[in-house]
């Protein structure tokens, strides 16, 4: 039988275990407005896994996938990149971190319109430190022959899927995507999560994605449940299905 892949409450980071979050707090305060957006989490997934972090809105998804991609830090707790304490590291080492092991996909593309697909791949493949060839990022997400056009010629899934292209570019060995088919139909929704289980399959990264969407949480072997900025359940999916399988 398969263990459960993601975990709470690890004791201590185990083999294989790429994070570990020790009772993640975060506090935003705003003149006298308070926000406890993370209320104490504990965590550990597992390295190469494919995971689903599902929740209703304003319930702390993009804070813990910021915090756990270095773009933010957390008020009270630990976090561990394998045995790393991220929370322990100054500016510049947290940002070597992301730039170095961190691929981002968010919702809205953000790619440069006047930079060709290729252009916007290169941008991230000129200070990574073993990048592949853009083109072969390119052609990962199905996106070979679209190199020389402008975001402008693209449509917003192939657009999307150039952000794929530009994250995966530097082998990150973490993909965070933040609701990456949030803007997209469903038909083009699924070429972005065919490109981002792909990314996955070829390069072993960990790939943790954010989304209202249910039935996406179908394509992950682990899918936390969040609720109040908390993890209110975790559930264990011993046949992931193939994203051309997902409907919404
Ligand atoms: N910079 C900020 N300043 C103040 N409050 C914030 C800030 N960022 C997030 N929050 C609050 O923290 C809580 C958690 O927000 P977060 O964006 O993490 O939720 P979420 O689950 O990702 O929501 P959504 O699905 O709508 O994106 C919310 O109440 C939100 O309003």
């Amino acid at each position: 039988m398969l263990s459960p892949a993601v975990v709470q409450s690890a004791p201590a980071t185990p083999e294989g275990t790429v994070f570990r979050a020790e009772a993640l707090g975060k506090v935003y305060q705003t003149g006298e407005t308070r926000v406890e957006a993370l209320r104490g989490v504990d965590l550990a997934i597992p390295a190469g896994e494919m995971i689903v972090l599902l929740g209703p809105s304003g319930s702390g998804k993009s804070t813990l996938l910021n915090i756990i991609g270095g773009l933010d830090r957390p008020s009270s707790g630990r976090l561990f990149y394998h045995d790393t304490e991220l929370t322990a590291l100054g500016d510049r080492a947290l940002t070597r971190y992301r730039r170095d092991n961190v691929g981002f996909v968010f919702q809205f593309y953000n790619l440069i319109p006047s930079l060709t697909a290729q252009e916007n791949v290169r941008l991230v493949t000129d200070i990574a430190a073993d990048p592949m060839p853009p083109e072969e990022a390119l052609a990962l997400v199905g996106l070979a022959e679209r190199r020389d056009h402008y975001p402008a010629q693209l449509s917003g899934g192939e657009q999307q899927r150039v952000a794929v292209a530009r994250a995966i570019a530097k082998r990150p060995g973490v993909l965070l995507c933040d609701e990456p088919t949030g803007a997209l139909d469903s038909i083009t929704g699924v070429r972005v999560l065919e490109a981002l289980a792909r990314a996955h399959d070829e390069l072993g990264a960990t790939v943790i994605v954010i989304t209202h969407n249910v039935g996406i949480a179908a394509m992950a072997r682990s899918v936390i449940h969040f609720r109040d900025g908390a993890i209110a359940r975790l559930e264990t999916n011993d046949n992931p299905v193939q994203a051309q399988d997902i409907h919404w």
